[in-house]
């Protein structure tokens, strides 16, 4: 029982120690549960307690970051604020006043607003602040600070004035308090009309006016074409007005006229480059209107706080305004050349068959103003003293010509009789290898050679009959219509352009009268077949010249009259009277008022902006194009360059006889003078006068040409030389024709004359006999040489030589020299077939010498010569001796 006792008690036990194990177990696990409870609780507690701390750093940093990027904004927006303001108001517009100087807007560029002074950003860099005025608006100032408001008025005023050209902006200043004292510095412009006062009372016709001018600029400028100048300026890189900008300071309270006008400027005037600027005068509400206040406290400018800029310095002021009147009192910048001048890829498009226009310069309005040269106007006449640009007007409409026509669709002709060589440059020249493609020849200082003018009216005449011709071939009777039934023929408009043309009608020679047939002849049918003279003149008696031909004159329906030209328009249209400097009349009605035209002629002759055109057209030039032929009348031509020369060759004169050249003939061509030595009588030369250089230039030219037609050892050349100041250029020839010459003096030319006699029985080689001063040879030849003199030698030789092929090439230094070696004043002459004379005169050359009675038109001058040769000329033929050889 025991036992059973005992093992119950020590089950209860077992079980009872298994429930304390238990219960320890699970009080330790709660007790660890509430640790970490508590521990947890704890842990909340503190981070609860940690929480609006960590916000707040949070929030501050939050706040500092935001604060930042704000101030960086601010900085940034304010850095690109001042460079859209650098932009908006370039140059003199917003320029620091230390480096301020004026930079006038290009052209068709927008003047920009104008910096009064810098916007109040703390912490961030200035920005300036701007207020719009030309092109823009107006500005009202107002407030108690007076000096800022000057300050203001001066700013805004020198900045506009060097935002635009020299007169380009107007000031009109009304200043009832201070007369005119608050405008002070900007007095010098009113000696160039750029600043005028209106006085006390004078408001209402100002403001009248301003009106006026804009209804006008609307009517006549914009026309309907454009809204406002700042958009045709745009449009088309010209800006036809000036600004005009009315300063109003102060005065009593306004009418109600006044107040309406007012209003309508402030309305009307920014789109017509009519503005204002005013104090003590309210304007209307308008987008166009900005506001300056000033005060104690600072300005603002449209509501803005401004720190206003400091006035310009006085000096600057005035220094700027002295020189714009100045340069506005020199006349006004010349417009652009490039202006009359299509864009580089329209250059030679225009077809030239009705007839050829092109601008000249700009007209009142900025259009151009052009001219046409066709069926009608066919003829231009051009006028104006020396020095008022004739020659550079000449450039200026060539240059718009050829920039358009290509050199099929147009030619060129250029005489100038004037001294100068300007127009040398349309021609090839050493200093520059480019030439104008449309040009066929440039004739300069052709002063004195008015046969050269002749000789390029007769080619004209040529050509005007051969376009003549093929018009009637074609049944057809204008250019135009020529040109549409020979499509592939080249048929180009020519311009023959004659500068001073007065001289080639001076006198009452027959040059004089064959120049004005012709000239009348191609002003009359020119016209139709597109043959179109430019004659221009400085001269009142040039044009004078003319009048005795009306039936000529009225040709010319073209005129254009350069300041203070006398006749060249209508008896009482006086416009060319008035016109300012580089301006040009053009009048396309024969001069009556009512076809005037004023137009600003742009500078073309200097010789960089003409070479610029040049270039560009040479390098456009065909492939075949020849330069232009250059005649310059002070040039002395050389033998070695002349074509007629080049092309000889020996056996040249085998059937027809060799020819002699004797010098350049004035003509379109640069050819020689020949004189053909065959076997016939009268074959010689005579050189007649007491010019050595040009006599030995004669004879050493047409020796030297045979010479070349014949092989070495075939032809002799006897040289005989009884001039000492001969002596160099005899020698030479002596020298170079080496063996086939022969040297003779005056102590052996009787020898030469005794041979040359006796050899004429035989047949032999060409002989040319080359006497130099023959006629210092009488005393010598007088005596008697066997049953002859050698005087009677000498005629013997030159009536039977030639046919003996023996040809007497001399120079007398006078007619009656030579008449006594011929036999006396009354000797036949005919053994002398060809002369040459020098300072001979026409009166000398008659009876038998030359056709008719009283001998040839012909007054002596330098390095000319009156060519004759009774076998093929009517009239004598002007010649240009060639220069030295060596
Ligand atoms: N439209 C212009 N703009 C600027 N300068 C000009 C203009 N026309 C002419 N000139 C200048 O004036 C000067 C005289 O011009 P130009 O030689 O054309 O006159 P001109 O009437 O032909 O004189 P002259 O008959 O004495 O030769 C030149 O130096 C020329 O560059």
């Amino acid at each position: 029982m025991a036992d059973r006792r005992a093992q119950l008690v020590g089950r209860v036990r077992d079980t009872l120690a298994e429930a304390l194990g238990a219960t320890r177990t699970r009080l330790f696990a709660a007790q660890s549960d509430l640790a970490a409870g508590r521990e947890r609780l704890a842990r909340i507690r503190r981070a609860a307690a940690a929480v609006p701390e960590r916000v707040g750093a949070e929030r501050d940093r939050r706040l500092a970051e935001i604060d930042a990027r704000h101030a960086e904004r601010i900085a940034e927006l304010a850095r690109r604020a001042a460079d859209a303001a650098g932009r908006e108001a370039p140059g003199a517009a917003g320029q620091e006043w230390d480096r301020w100087r004026g930079t006038p807007a290009g052209r068709g560029e927008p003047p920009g607003a104008l910096r009064v002074g810098t916007l109040a950003i703390p912490g961030a860099e200035p920005v300036p602040a701007l207020v719009p005025l030309l092109d823009a608006g107006h500005v009202e100032l107002s407030g108690d600070d007076r000096e800022g408001c000057d300050a203001v008025v001066s700013a805004l005023l020198l900045r506009a004035l060097g935002r635009a050209d020299p007169g380009a902006v107007r000031l009109v200043g009304y200043d009832p308090e201070h007369l005119g004292g608050g405008l002070a510095g900007f007095a010098p412009l009113g000696t160039a009309g750029l600043l005028t006062f209106v006085g006390p009372g004078g408001l209402g016709r100002l403001l009248d006016d301003l009106v006026e001018q804009i209804r006008r600029i609307n009517e006549t400028v914009l026309a309907g074409e454009h809204v406002s100048l700042r958009e045709l300026a745009g449009a088309t890189g010209r800006r036809p007005e000036p600004w005009r900008v009315a300063v109003l300071l102060g005065g009593d309270e306004l009418s109600r006229h006044e107040r309406g006008q007012l209003d309508r400027v402030v309305r009307t005037g920014a789109a017509c480059g009519v503005h204002l600027v005013v104090r003590g005068v309210a304007l209307p509400d308008d987008p166009t209107v900005v506001r300056v206040v000033t005060g104690p406290d600072g300005a603002q400018v449209a509501g803005l706080p401004v720190r206003l800029d400091p006035p310009p310095p006085a000096p600057l002021v005035t220094e700027t305004c002295r020189d714009l009147a100045a340069r506005v009192n020199a006349g006004p910048p010349p417009t652009p050349f490039t202006d009359l001048l299509p864009p580089p890829e329209r250059m030679w498009r225009e077809d030239s068959a009705t007839g050829l226009t092109a601008p000249i310069g700009e007209g009142p309005h900025g259009r151009p103003v052009t001219v046409t040269l066709g069926d009608y106007p066919p003829h231009a006449l051009i006028g104006g003293p020396s020095g008022t640009g004739k020659t550079n007007l000449i450039f200026a409409w060539i240059g718009a010509l050829a920039a358009r026509y290509s050199p099929a669709e147009l030619e060129f002709y250029l005489l100038d009789f004037k001294e100068g060589v300007s127009f040398a440059r349309f021609a090839q020249g050493r200093r520059d290898p480019s030439w104008l493609p449309h040009m066929r020849l440039v004739g300069i200082n052709v002063n004195t050679d008015r046969e050269f003018g002749l000789a390029l009216l007769r080619f004209l005449a040529e050509e005007l009959r051969r376009r003549a011709d093929a018009a009637k071939k074609h049944e057809v009777t204008k250019l135009a219509e020529l040109r549409a039934v020979d499509p592939t023929g080249r048929w180009p408009r020519i311009v023959a352009v004659v500068d001073e043309f007065q001289m080639l009608l001076a006198g009452r020679d027959v040059v004089a009268r064959e120049a004005a047939d012709l000239l009348e002849d191609l002003a009359r049918r020119g016209r139709s077949q597109g043959i179109h003279l430019v004659l221009a003149s400085q001269d009142v008696r040039g044009i004078e010249a003319l009048w005795g031909r009306p039936a000529l004159v009225a040709q010319f329906t073209l005129r254009i009259a350069l300041p203070k030209a006398l006749r060249i328009l209508a008896e009482r249209n006086d416009a060319a009277q008035s016109l300012p400097r580089w301006h040009a009349v053009v009048n396309a009605e024969s001069g009556l008022p009512e076809g005037n035209q004023v137009a600003r002629i742009p500078s073309a002759s200097d010789w960089e902006t003409w070479s610029g055109l040049q270039h560009r057209l040479w390098r456009m030039r065909p492939q075949d194009a020849a330069p232009a032929r250059l005649f310059d009348g002070d040039a002395i031509p050389r033998l070695a360059d002349a074509p007629d020369f080049r092309a000889l060759s020996p056996g040249d004169g085998a059937t027809r006889g060799p020819v002699a050249l004797l010098g350049e003939i004035i003509d379109v061509q640069a050819r020689s003078a020949a004189l053909r030595l065959p076997r016939a009588p009268g074959r010689n030369l005579a050189v007649l006068g007491t010019r050595v250089d040009e006599a030995c230039a004669v004879l050493d030219a047409a020796a030297r040409s045979l010479a070349r037609q014949h092989r070495p050892g075939a032809a002799r050349f006897s040289i005989a030389c009884l001039d000492p100041d001969a002596d160099p250029v005899a020698r030479a020839l002596y020298e170079d024709l080496a063996d086939d010459a022969a040297w003779y003096d005056e102590e052996t030319v009787p020898e030469l004359m005794a041979e040359t006699a006796e050899g004429l029985a035989s047949a032999g080689d060409p002989h040319y006999l080359l006497l130099f001063a023959v006629d210092a040879a009488a005393g010598a030849l007088a005596a008697r040489a066997g049953r002859r003199t050698g005087l009677e030698q000498l005629r013997h030789i030159l009536h039977d030589g030639p046919e003996r092929r023996t040809h007497v090439l001399a120079w007398w230094r006078g007619v009656a020299r030579m008449r006594a070696d011929l036999g006396g004043p009354a000797a036949r002459t005919d053994q002398i077939g060809a002369w040459v004379a020098l300072d001979a005169h026409g009166g000398e050359l008659g009876s038998s010498l030359y056709p008719g009675t009283g001998g040839p038109d012909w007054y002596p001058r330098p390095w000319r010569g009156l060519f004759f040769d009774r076998a093929v000329h009517r009239t004598g033929q002007v010649i240009i001796p060639y220069g030295p050889s060596r």
